[in-house]
């Protein structure tokens, strides 16, 4: 006798049935480890053997033999019909978002107005939350143990919350013990007068975890069953890199079969907290950078070969450029991954630059959308588009970013002095972005983003030109800003030829230009004083006339 697990292709996920077909995503590798998990999650044991997968074209078959199987009775109540449905989306709602009572109560209800979607949530933590908390250790290292818990951060912070659970009629237990802790850690922070990395991550690690438990005992107070999880308690491994932790692989196993589990056993949609992880070796909470929750999001939308990703800002998409430097900026409809990823790694603070890594890697659709705005379509950003009619996609802007200008003494033969160059920066351990070279010389420009838990002082830079000095003539310059073009490189002529136009005319000179393998970005530095008058020019030029039209006739 023999129970077959069906696993069937195409594009998108299909709703997983615990019956004796499982379905999954087209491409099946990466979901070995999901498939198996719904599987033990179905409790589909095996005797300690991995499930064998067969693949018949589009189609991958796993075969388990009743023989192989401890659990014969679960086996036999699942053939019997007995039809589960899973997730079909996840859902993450930045601190933009969730900032207020009454934005829960908005996000609840647009989460209600999906009855069709079986949602995940990831919560960011409330409004400006995250950097109060960041201000709140900075002032308590030098403020005294005994005025630790008169620190305006805190009270404000402790203030929002309760507050909050109060209009939401949330008991304030939910995050008592919460706030005393967090009193507790700046009295600590005071009388060792230090914050260290670590200790940075743990306390901005109480925003989402009183985020996500006031939503989520909301939720259950209006009725939509709901069971609030700290992501480092579910699985989500990280490296040990305070403040800017990298997802490891096993995160997608673990997350899997934890949030599987405990919704087979006791369906409840998970409220996770976005942006945090447990690093593997310290077992202390970690965080993903700025922005992580959008990370969050995907490596769940991965884990779990989700139909699709949300992320629910407080604008209508990524749009034509930052709205803080041009109001009139669009929203972009279509993007591919790459686009979003370059755009996101040079400055637009609408995405996390990691975060469509997972996404990529599971070929599932982001959408970004607006929860002040449902009904707006929003941003789609998929695998590939029609970039027929593509020219410029978006404007991004980061800025004050160092730029070296190197140029060899010749003691190194040309392959010798690149490799070099690299060694240093790789010996100092600090990343560089843009770079342009020719046969002896080299202009480049250092990644502030990376540098967020250290600041590039005046100390470490010197040391690089030092360092640099050994083998060329270094220039360094300073408050330099990227304007990266994002879209459709194939047509780079036109877009240098209307850049340069923008440039000229506005008398500001491009002090470097670069043209990434990716194919999506042109990246031009000017200084800083002069940048977002060239984003607005640029912008008006390539999306607001009508001449681009003519151009691309
Ligand atoms: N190209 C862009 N498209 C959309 N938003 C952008 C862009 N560049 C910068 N932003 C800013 O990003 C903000 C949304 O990102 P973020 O603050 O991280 O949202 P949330 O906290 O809701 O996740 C917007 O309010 C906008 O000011
Ligand atoms: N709260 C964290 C994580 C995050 O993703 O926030 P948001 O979704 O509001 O950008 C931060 O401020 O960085």
């Amino acid at each position: 006798m023999e129970g077959a697990l069906n696993l069937l292709g195409g594009a998108n996920f299909c709703p997983v049935s615990m019956s004796r077909t499982l379905c999954c995503q087209r491409s099946l590798s990466p979901h070995l480890h999901f498939v198996s998990s719904i599987a033990r999650s179905a409790g589909l044991y095996t005797n300690g053997k991995r499930l064998s997968f067969r693949r018949a074209g589009s189609r991958v078959r796993c075969e388990v033999r009743l023989g192989d199987v401890l659990d014969k009775k679960v086996i036999e109540s699942r053939s019997s019909g007995e039809n589960e449905q899973h997730f079909t989306c996840v859902m993450k709602f930045g601190g933009s978002s969730v900032a207020s009572a009454e934005r829960m109560i908005e996000v609840a209800e647009l989460i209600r107005s999906f009855p069709e979607e079986r949602p995940l949530i990831v919560l960011s933590a409330m409004g400006k939350t995250t950097n109060k908390l960041l201000l709140a250790g900075e002032k308590a290292v030098s403020c005294g143990a005994t005025n630790a818990s008169d620190i305006e951060e805190m009270k404000f912070i402790k203030q929002l919350h309760l507050k909050t659970a109060d209009e939401l009629g949330v008991d304030r237990s939910i995050i008592a013990n919460h706030l005393d802790e967090l009193e507790q850690l700046l009295k600590g922070i005071a009388m060792m007068k230090e914050l260290t990395l670590r200790t940075r991550d743990y306390l901005v690690s109480f925003g989402e975890c009183m985020s996500t438990r006031i939503f989520a005992a909301y939720l259950n107070r209006i009725g939509v069953k709901a069971r609030q999880y700290d992501a480092f308690e579910i699985g989500f491994i990280t490296t040990d890199d305070f403040t800017n932790a990298d997802i490891l692989e096993a995160t997608y196993p673990a997350v899997a079969k934890r949030l599987l589990g405990d919704w087979n056993s006791d369906p409840a949609i998970p409220i996770v907290t976005g942006f945090l992880g447990k690093g593997w070796r310290s077992c202390a909470v970690t965080t993903l950078g700025r922005g992580g929750s959008d990370l969050t999001a995907t490596t769940i939308g991965k884990a779990l070969g989700l139909r699709e990703i949300q992320v629910w800002k407080d604008v209508d998409g990524v749009l034509t450029c930052d709205p803080n430097i041009y109001s009139g900026a669009e929203p972009v409809p279509f993007l591919t991954f790459d686009e979003a990823a370059e755009l996101a790694y040079f400055g637009a603070q609408v995405l996390h630059p990691q975060s469509m890594r997972p996404a990529r890697e599971g070929d599932i659709p982001v959408r970004v959308k607006n929860s002040y705005n449902p009904q707006a379509p929003g941003t789609l950003i998929t695998r590939n588009r029609d970039m027929s009619k593509a020219v410029l996609t978006s404007i991004v802007l980061k800025r004050n970013v160092t730029m070296l200008d190197i140029v060899s003494t010749r003691m190194l033969g040309q392959y010798g002095f690149l490799a070099k160059v690299f060694a240093i920066f790789e010996d100092l351990g600090i990343s560089v972005d843009v770079v342009a070279t020719s046969e002896v010389s080299l202009s480049l420009t250092l990644d502030p983003s990376k540098l967020w838990s250290r600041e590039l002082i005046q100390q470490e830079l010197d040391h690089v030109v030092e360092e640099l000095e050994k083998i060329a003539v270094v220039k360094l310059l300073q408050h330099r800003s990227i304007i990266s073009l994002i879209g459709n490189v194939q047509r780079s002529s036109l877009i240098l030829e209307k850049a340069f136009h923008v440039f000229h005319t506005n008398g500001v000179n491009v002090q470097m230009i670069s043209q990434g393998a990716s194919k999506v970005n042109i990246s031009l530095i000017v200084n800083d004083n002069e940048a977002e008058q060239c984003v607005r020019a640029l912008h008006s030029v390539f999306f607001v006339t009508d001449e681009l039209k003519l151009y691309t006739k």
